[in-house]
Order: C-alpha cells, then structure tokens, then sequence
C-alpha cells in the first residue's frame, strides 16, 4: 500500500507560554500543502525500513515510521512488514514532514491490517510521537492549540490562491529555535486576525519564530521580502523554519534570486 504523506504550513504561530512540561502552548492554524514524501507498506518475513531520496539524519531505527509501527505493534497484532520511505519534503523546514510521515504510517498500518482504530484514537497514538503528528490523521485546515496538538475548526480556506515554498537549503532545529523564544500571550487571538480578509494578514498574522531567527539568519528575512515583491498577499516563514512560504492570487514567475533553493509551487 502507497501513501503520500504531506507538508504544512503554519498561518502564523504565536508561542504563548512555557510549559511544566518544558514544551510551549501555541496558537496556530495548520494548513495542508501538497508536497509530499511517497511511504510503501508491504506484508514481509521479517520486519525492515529503508528511505530513499533525500537523507535523514539520524539511525534508521529511530525514523518516525519506525516509531509509528512499534507504538502500533506493542498495542496489536501486527504482522511484519517491509517499509520503504522516498522522502522529498525538505528537513528540519517547519513543514512537519517527519510528523506526516509518522501520521502516514499509523493510518495506513490500521487501513491495510484492519486494526479497526478510530480517528480519535488514531490522534491519541500520533500525540505520542511528537507534537505536530496528531494533525496530519484529518489532515485539514485547523485552529491549533496547547503543544499544537488540540484542534478547533476554523473557516479558513485558501482554496484558489497559489502558494511558493521556498526553503533555503539550511535546516533550523525545532529545539533550538523554542529555545530561543520568549513567550507571551497576543492582545488580539490568532483566530480573530485568520478570520478577517486575507489582504489584512500583512500587517497582523505573526510568527513569533521570526523575531528570535530573522536576526540570526537575515537571509529568511530577504527572502520573505522577496516574495512581497514577486506580490505574494501574505508571506511568512512556516513553523520554526527555515521554510518562507507566499500566497499568490496567479501562478508565480520563480524569481531568478530563488534559484539556489528548493522551491515548489501549486494552488491551494
Ligand atoms: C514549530 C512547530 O512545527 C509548529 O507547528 C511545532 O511546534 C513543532 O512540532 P514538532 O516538530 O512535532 O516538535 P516535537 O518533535 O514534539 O518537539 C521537538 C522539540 O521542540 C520543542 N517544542 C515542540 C513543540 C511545542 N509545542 N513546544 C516545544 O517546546 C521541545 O523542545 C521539543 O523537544
Ligand atoms: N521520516 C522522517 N522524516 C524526516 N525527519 C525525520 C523522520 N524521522 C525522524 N526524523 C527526525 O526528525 C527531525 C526533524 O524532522 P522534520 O522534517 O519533521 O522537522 P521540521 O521540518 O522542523 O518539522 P516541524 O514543522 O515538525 O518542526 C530530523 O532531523 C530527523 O532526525
């Protein structure tokens, strides 16, 4: 069985208080976005997991579809199988591709074996292997909470708008940019500003990973600048970076200065 996992931007991100837990609660509105990684499952004689593609750092035993499996086989009766994982959404991007290769997993494991797992449920697992996993089970646009793992429906929908990712070729950890974060609580919700006109996000939709990272790596900022000019209605960089993402109104002419990045393209 084929799945394709995909990425997501985040419409703005405010990071609104450190944790007991030493995480943070957040404010956010996750988006699906198609690019995708490709993640096969076959029924096997014995258990293996092999990626193809770009790299992914770290021992292959600890990849997130590893992790999904093992969360899923301690619970029930899995019979092993040969996983193969063609990954293609940059890393350590703010795109959350470990966390839907993850989500991927659990929801193909429980379709192909008939584990008879419900959505909740399916969530309550993926909560267990990080904090943007429990997203990609609906896979919808949502009003994002607590560690980004608590949903509420939002009526956001960028249906016919185009969207340019550009990342820059440098990943930026997760860890490190919280690390450098002070939290504090927006005068005006996140839901509020997502639900007035798209053309108002310029001057009000923020993500607070910007102040802290933008001074570090002034390219982010030049390149989110860029897209403004190549007349993006909103730019901004996606989750704790280093992806800048624009929505258009019209397919984009890719800028001559973004040619040095990954990019990828397509209407919403
Ligand atoms: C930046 C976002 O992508 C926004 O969508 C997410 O908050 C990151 O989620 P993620 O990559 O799934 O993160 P996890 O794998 O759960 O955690 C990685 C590290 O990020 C920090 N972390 C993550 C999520 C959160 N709400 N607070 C945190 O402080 C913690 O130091 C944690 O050890
Ligand atoms: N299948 C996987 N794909 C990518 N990274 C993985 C995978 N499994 C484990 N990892 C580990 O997770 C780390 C970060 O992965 P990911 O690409 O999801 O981060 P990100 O783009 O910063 O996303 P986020 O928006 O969740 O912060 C990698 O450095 C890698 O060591």
């Amino acid at each position: 069985m084929l799945v394709f996992p995909n990425a997501k931007i985040n419409l703005g991100l405010r990071i609104t208080e450190k944790r007991a837990d030493g995480f943070h609660n957040l404010q956010s509105c996750f988006y699906p976005v198609g690019w995708s990684d490709a993640l096969e499952v076959i029924p096997a004689d014995t258990f293996s997991f092999t990626s193809a593609g770009l790299p992914i750092p770290g021992d292959l035993d600890k990849n997130l579809c590893v992790k999904a499996y093992n969360l899923l086989k301690a619970d029930y009766d899995l019979p092993p199988v040969q996983m193969h994982l063609h990954k293609i959404i940059p890393i350590g991007a703010g795109l959350g591709g470990g966390s839907a290769d993850a989500a991927f997993a659990l929801k193909l494991l429980n379709e192909r074996f008939e584990l008879g797992i419900d959505v909740t449920q399916l969530e309550d697992y993926a909560r267990k292997l990080g904090s943007d996993c429990a997203f990609f089970i609906r896979n919808e646009p949502m009003y994002c909470l607590e560690k980004g793992d608590v949903f509420e429906k939002i009526a956001v929908d960028l249906s016919g708008y185009y969207v340019l990712l550009v990342y820059p070729n440098f990943a930026i950890s997760t860890a490190e940019a919280y690390a450098a974060i002070k939290p504090r609580q927006p005068e005006i919700a996140l839901r509020e500003q997502l639900l007035a006109p798209i053309e108002t996000w310029r001057t009000t939709i923020h993500n607070d990973f910007e102040d802290s990272l933008f001074p570090t790596y002034p390219l982010l900022a030049e390149i989110k600048q860029q897209l403004y000019d190549a007349d993006a209605v909103y730019a901004s960089m996606s989750g704790s970076g280093s992806t800048l993402y624009g929505i258009f109104n019209a397919p984009v002419i890719v800028p001559n200065q973004f040619k040095y990045y990954s990019v990828w393209q397509s209407k919403l």
